[in-house]
């Protein structure tokens, strides 16, 4: 039997195969996975050195764990396959907006066990946020042994289900809203003479150092702001520029869209 088996091992998959290799909390030949893509698929098994399989059953079968790492449009048609083969131990979890706990139980029974997730890719270097969502047929055991996979590849909380739409727009989706952040800066300093590749070192160094100094020291992000802009200085030019083009409003909408479109997909 498998510890854990990944169906579909894309963007997601491939993050969060990558940080429980990295951790070690699993051996490589303790994790299957299987995707249509056979170059993906021989892609993992050549960096991670896991077993592969191209066998949606036979995987849904071996694993203790199944991670439904494909698009929501596919769960349904995954899960009617390998419904027969879910036992009462298997732990069935959801990576994916939309996906409630309530519509893969529908499908394959209310007495299965079921959790619901939303990671992020920085999973990948072991930086990933994640929330967690437990079915009442999750034991405290289980609970606590998702909790650890998940804490391998970064930060996990649990959370209530109604929450999770907030999540999407808060953790799942915004590393990409922060590679456009340092993209743009990068660009800048490219304007400004600097070479690509130190660009990009810069300006996502800075991003991580501001991120750590919130988590670290417990101080406002306000003050922190603060702390960086000297009176009449060079840093309140830029931040002053910042408010009157709407960088605050302009992220305020653009997390309101996703988690409205998150919530929308809910609702289907
Ligand atoms: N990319 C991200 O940052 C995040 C993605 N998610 C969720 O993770 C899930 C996967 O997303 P990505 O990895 O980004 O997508 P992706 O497109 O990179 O990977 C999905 C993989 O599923 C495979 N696939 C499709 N149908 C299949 C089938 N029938 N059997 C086996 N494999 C199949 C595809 O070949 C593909 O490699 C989605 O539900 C997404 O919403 C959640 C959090 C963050
Ligand atoms: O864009 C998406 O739909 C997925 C969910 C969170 C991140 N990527």
């Amino acid at each position: 039997m498998y510890k854990i088996g990944f169906i579909g091992c894309g963007n997601m998959g491939k993050a969060m195969i990558g940080g429980i290799i990295n951790s070690r909390i699993y051996k490589a030949d303790e994790i299957i996975a299987l995707d249509l893509n056979e170059c993906l698929l021989s892609e993992v098994k050549g960096v991670f050195g896991i077993n592969t399989t191209r066998d949606t059953l036979y995987l849904a079968e071996n694993s203790r764990i199944i991670i439904l790492s494909v698009k929501p449009n596919i769960y349904n048609i995954i899960l009617n396959e390998i419904k027969d083969k879910i036992s009462h131990d298997t732990i069935v979890i959801s990576i994916a907006p939309g996906i409630s706990i309530k519509s893969i139980e529908d499908v394959i029974g209310s007495d299965k066990k079921v959790i619901r997730t939303m990671p992020n890719t920085p999973a990948l270097v072991n930086e990933g946020m994640s929330a967690i969502c437990i079915s009442n047929k999750v034991s405290e055991v289980e609970k606590e042994e998702v909790l650890k996979i998940y804490s391998s590849f970064g930060i996990a909380e649990i959370v209530s289900e109604k929450l999770m739409d907030c999540v999407v727009g808060v953790s799942g989706s915004s590393p990409a809203y922060v590679y456009m952040f340092i993209e743009a800066m990068a660009d800048v300093a490219v304007l400004a003479g600097m070479p690509r590749d130190k660009a990009y070192k810069f300006a996502a160094q800075s991003i991580m150092g501001s991120a750590k100094m919130v988590l670290d020291t417990g101080i406002h992000p306000a003050a922190l702001k603060d702390m960086v802009c000297s009176p009449g200085g060079t840093t309140i030019e830029a931040a002053a520029v910042l408010e009157e083009m709407g960088f605050r409003s302009s992220v305020i909408s653009a997390m309101k869209s996703c988690i409205k479109k998150s919530s929308k997909l809910t609702s289907k």
